[in-house]
């Protein structure tokens, strides 16, 4: 391996600037030129790319976004804008890339790898949607901020009386509104993977009243509903005054955690590592304490077990 490129595309996610950091220091320590793709797969597209070096990389790992920048490029997807990315890879005189984002990026890995472009993957997404690995890079960042609005939204709930709906991202995975329902105390969650029984949510804030409960959370997945419409649900049923939140972008950038800035830098060595070693077209993922590595396609092909444990946790701790 003489030249690694590295990505960032899809959502961004905090954590991604101490992997892309790693991947740069751990490549150059080890006498590798980096090069850095800038926008995700719309750079592979464009051409567009900076040569990095070790102070491109200086006072960058605590810092949220990507310094790269992010996209989510159509183009590449089509035949035209895939060849053009094959192209500029041979032109920029990359060997193996390292790509950081969510589960499209892992396809588009997937494609460039099936075309015989040695590719890593590194999961960096704060919905924590991918199957295979426990944890994604940016989703405990993203937690510990919802975490911070839900507590102080149980203030204002609290002194008011009322319930308050918050809504947060995770697309079509409920982990966010899960874990911060669990670590925040919330009165019930609501998430895709649950069939949405409104009444039930209903009766759990009731009983929570009838002890003399004063505040009532509901966290809410986007991906189960939209906050206007089941806070007037709420409202409707309980008869108690509902408001909602929706957290939206605040969850995406902001000072990445220890963990994120931890996982990210293991991953982006290792992913360095991986390539030197020709292990080709493999994606990193969390297992306990442990990095681990696994075949892409494989990877992709999984299905997501939902927590359920947690979910039930969650119900029985907020009676
Ligand atoms: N099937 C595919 N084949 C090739 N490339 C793909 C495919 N799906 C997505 N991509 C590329 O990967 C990019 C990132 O994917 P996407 O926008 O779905 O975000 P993501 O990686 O899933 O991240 P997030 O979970 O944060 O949304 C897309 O913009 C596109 O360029
Ligand atoms: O950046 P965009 O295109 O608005 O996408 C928003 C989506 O991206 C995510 O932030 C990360 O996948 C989702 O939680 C959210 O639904």
């Amino acid at each position: 391996m003489r030249k690694i490129g590295v990505l960032t595309a899809g959502g961004d996610a905090p954590g991604m600037n101490a992997a892309i950091r790693a991947v740069v220091r751990f490549g150059i320590y080890n006498n590798i030129n980096i090069v850095g793709v800038k926008n995700g797969f719309r750079g592979l597209v464009e051409g567009d790319s900076v040569e990095m070096n070790l102070s491109s990389v200086a006072d960058i790992i605590h810092r949220g976004g990507t310094v790269l920048g992010s996209a989510r490029s159509k183009e590449f997807i089509g035949e035209d804008g895939f060849q053009k990315a094959l192209k500029n890879i041979k032109y920029l005189g990359i060997d193996g890339l390292v790509t950081i984002g969510g589960d499209g990026t892992l396809k588009g890995a997937l494609a460039l790898g099936r075309s015989g472009i040695p590719v890593i993957g590194i999961p960096g997404t704060i919905d924590n949607d991918l199957p295979y690995t426990q944890y994604t890079l940016g989703f405990f960042t993203s937690l510990t901020t919802v975490l911070e609005a839900v507590e102080k939204i149980r203030d204002t709930s609290s002194s008011h009386g009322r319930t308050n709906v918050i809504e947060v991202m995770g697309r079509n995975c409920g982990d966010i509104a899960l874990y911060a329902g669990l670590a925040g105390g919330a009165e019930m969650v609501i998430i895709p993977e649950v069939e949405n029984n409104i009444d039930e949510v209903c009766d759990k804030i009731m009983q929570g009243r009838a002890r003399g409960k004063k505040h009532s959370i509901v966290l809410l997945a986007e991906g189960a509903g939209n906050a206007k419409d089941i806070s007037e649900q709420i409202e409707k049923i309980t008869g108690i005054t509902t408001r909602y939140s929706v957290l939206g972008y605040t969850q995406r950038g902001g000072t990445p955690s220890a963990y994120d800035r931890l996982i990210g830098s293991q991953m982006g060595a290792k992913a360095v590592e991986l390539l030197c070693c020709e292990k080709f077209n493999k994606v990193l993922g969390v297992k306990g304490n442990e990095i681990f590595h696994m075949d892409i396609e494989e990877a992709l092909s999984m299905k997501r077990a939902f927590d359920r444990k947690t979910y039930e946790l969650t119900k029985i701790l907020s009676i």
